[in-house]
């Protein structure tokens, strides 16, 4: 569908040389198309606005540093038998991956390949739609809890923008009424959100055990009792070599679980070097975010990644991001756990509520820096 874009967005693309950028103005005609990257697109636009444009340091990829080819694989962990004979196996290739990567990929989980499928063919289903199907979502408001916006933190991030556009659902609790969601996915949502609820239970068990702590020890913290699930939709971009699609961080939750379809363009970083996430039909990416490595005192590390975006077609991705209770959310502090303490092992970061870190990370820039270091103990 033709989108018009208002003066300030078309003005700035055509007049690359003008002295004059004011980016706030551009920015905001942007959102006020409510039509997203994909509206952009969809324009015909042959060069990206100059609020998506990255330093070129930033995107800059030697190929010495972007590998595929000399062997560093991420993990994949078999879950086949997890219940019964191979759980130890299990727990024990877990470890090994937390400890040394902060992310693995999982198969064999026992979600149905279709849930999967169908929630990553109604999350593009949802970012195709005519434009006037889906601008009513559109807002910038964190309250809302089922909201449609290309950069959550566009209106008040001093970085550049990333080339994508996010469908997001807020499961406070683990709840949130259906009839809120748009009816173009409403199944495949309920769906998946009730895989994800269960395959959580089990991936908390499967971490404190591998933490060698009581199996039921992270469901007794509530710590990852409320869900936000995001429907990315990254699409083909003109000059895909100037910006990205989601710019290095690591997650500000405990844990993420990841769904990718088959283009590619997911890396993580290891060894100060940045890897591709292969894409596996059927397999969930487990990527631990800060909060994890902040109560296991950087036994299991949280990861960085970023996505690339490519010219060749577009890219969608779901990321199911668990965060505690709404009880807990606000004044619950969490820290190191005790058990994993001991007179050579003293709390490396302070205590901390989820409130206070979600602050902390919405009043910077999605960047290169981390910001758990803000958290640690001297
Ligand atoms: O699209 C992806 O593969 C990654 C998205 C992501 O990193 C996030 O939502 O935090
Ligand atoms: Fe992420």
């Amino acid at each position: 569908m033709e989108v018009m874009l208002p003066n300030a967005v078309s003005s700035s693309l055509e007049d690359e040389s003008s002295e004059y950028y004011d980016k706030a103005k551009e920015v905001e005609a942007f959102s006020e198309t409510k039509a997203g990257v994909k509206g952009l697109v969809d324009s015909g636009v042959t060069k990206i606005p100059r609020f998506f444009v990255h330093p070129p340091e930033n995107v800059q990829n030697p190929s010495s540093e972007t590998i595929s080819n000399i062997g560093l694989q991420i993990p994949v962990v078999d879950f086949e038998g997890f219940e019964s004979c191979r759980r130890q196996e299990v727990v024990n290739e877990i470890r090994e991956a937390l400890e040394t990567w902060g992310v693995f990929q999982m198969v064999n989980h026992g979600i149905p390949v279709s849930v999967l499928d169908e929630m990553l063919a109604g999350v593009k289903r949802f970012h195709e739609q005519p434009q006037d199907m889906k601008m009513g979502f559109y807002t910038h408001d964190y309250q809302e809890p089922v909201r449609f916006f290309s950069n959550g933190d566009l209106l008040v991030n001093r970085g550049p923008a990333c080339w994508r556009d996010t469908v997001a659902f807020d499961f406070k609790d683990s709840k949130l009424d259906p009839e809120l969601f748009p009816g173009i996915l409403r199944n495949e949502v309920s769906n998946y959100i009730t895989q994800m609820i269960k395959m959580k239970k089990t991936i908390c068990e499967l971490i404190s055990e591998a933490l060698r702590i009581r199996s039921d020890y992270l469901s007794s913290i509530e710590c990852m009792e409320t869900e936000i699930l995001l429907g990315h939709y990254y699409p083909t971009c003109p000059q895909p070599d100037l910006t990205r699609g989601t710019t290095m961080h690591t997650d500000p939750c405990f844990l993420t679980l990841l769904l990718q379809d088959n283009t590619g363009g997911l890396q993580v970083r290891n060894q100060n070097r940045w890897v591709d996430v292969p894409t596996l039909q059927g397999a969930l990416v487990v990527n631990l975010g800060d909060f994890m490595q902040l109560i296991t005192n950087d036994r299991f590390k949280s990861v960085e990644h970023r996505v690339l975006v490519g010219q060749a077609g577009s890219r969608t991705s779901v990321a199911c991001l668990f965060y505690p209770s709404t009880a807990n959310y606000n004044s619950k502090p969490y820290g190191a756990i005790k058990e994993l303490l001991s007179d050579n092992s003293q709390p490396r970061y302070r205590e901390t509520s989820m409130a206070e870190y979600m602050a902390y990370t919405r009043s910077r820039a999605l960047d290169d820096s981390s910001n758990l270091s803000h958290f640690q103990l001297a």
